[in-house]
């Protein structure tokens, strides 16, 4: 799946997977299964708007041989085509696990999740994979480049899986680059970047392929808090400007406020969903609805 390994053994994606395997092709999904079943409106859906991403009663549990230890305990939740969701809680309360639940990074133990009313919940590995590659892109707390690829190869990346030729992909990834404030920096290794630098450089290779949806998790877990803004700052556009939709995982509400809606979880629980109106898209969209 995503997680290509490089040379060195850096994983591209998250925890706690390591039996899955990397990308290889770029061509559109195949032996997706047939969708068969769609999910029912969540309880509390604040809008009509046809979900992108539908969770319903997703549970996980983890056993080992000392502990079964219930991670998640029956999350439902929509989040809608351009929206911009975090969810917030304390460390140990469900955040990455249900961000990798819901981009098929995980089994869950029970439940289901729909992408695009395609069910993630069931799809084999190799259908994932494929799945992953064309529609959605992820950003990591510790951005895992590859460190013997330069910021240019790391931001192609994606493309090279796609089997895009290396001048269309260069230029693509020059231009990503250029946007995000890297066009001096093309041909760094990523120890030669600062850690706002390597983020950026990671966010152009969750996007370069143009994805519906990004994940990410803890995204500015590791950088200082000015830098840690410009990050932000540069998600947002993105969601405004591509209308990308993004599940964000963070336990800073600084943080979470950049997003439209935030998702309070505790024990694996949702305790609460939060419109921000902060947000001034979510709030016009939210009267609108209530006018209707
Ligand atoms: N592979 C695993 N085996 C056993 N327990 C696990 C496993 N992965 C996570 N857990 C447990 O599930 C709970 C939720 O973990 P999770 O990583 O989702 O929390 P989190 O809210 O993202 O925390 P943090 O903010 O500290 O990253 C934790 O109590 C954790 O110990």
């Amino acid at each position: 799946m995503l997680e290509a390994t490089n040379k060195t053994g850096n994983r591209l994606a998250g925890r706690k997977t390591a039996g899955q395997k990397a990308g290889s092709s770029g061509a559109p999904a195949g032996g997706i299964p047939p969708e068969t079943e769609k999910a029912a409106p969540a309880a509390g859906r604040s809008d009509d708007a046809e979900p992108i991403i539908s969770i319903r009663n997703l549970v996980k549990i983890y056993k080992t041989k000392k502990v079964r230890f219930r991670a998640l305990g029956g999350v439902d939740l929509d989040i809608r085509r351009g929206e911009f969701v975090a969810v917030a809680g304390t460390s140990g309360s469900g955040k990455s696990t249900l961000l990798n639940l819901a981009a098929g990074l995980e089994k869950p133990t029970a439940g289901k999740v729909f992408i695009r009313e395609k069910p993630i919940h069931k799809m084999k590995e190799d259908d994932l994979v494929e799945f992953r590659l064309n529609h959605v892109g992820f950003i990591f707390q510790s951005f895992n480049l590859m460190d013997t690829l330069t910021t240019l190869e790391n931001a192609a990346f994606p493309l090279m899986l796609r089997g895009i030729p290396p001048l269309k992909r260069e230029k693509e990834a020059k231009a990503v680059l250029s946007a995000l404030g890297l066009a001096g920096h093309l041909a760094h290794d990523p120890d030669e970047l600062s850690g706002g630098q390597q983020q950026r450089v990671s966010i152009a290779r969750a996007i370069i392929t143009k994805p519906e949806i990004l994940f990410a998790d803890e995204p500015t877990g590791n950088l200082d808090s000015e830098t840690a803004e410009q990050i932000m700052e540069i998600l947002q556009n993105i969601v405004k400007e591509n209308g990308t939709t993004l599940l964000m995982v963070t336990h800073d509400m600084e943080k979470a406020r950049y997003a439209d809606r935030i998702v309070y979880i505790a024990d694996g629980e949702v305790v609460k969903i939060e419109e921000n109106c902060g947000q001034k898209a979510a709030c016009a969209r939210d009267r609108q609805q209530r006018r209707a």
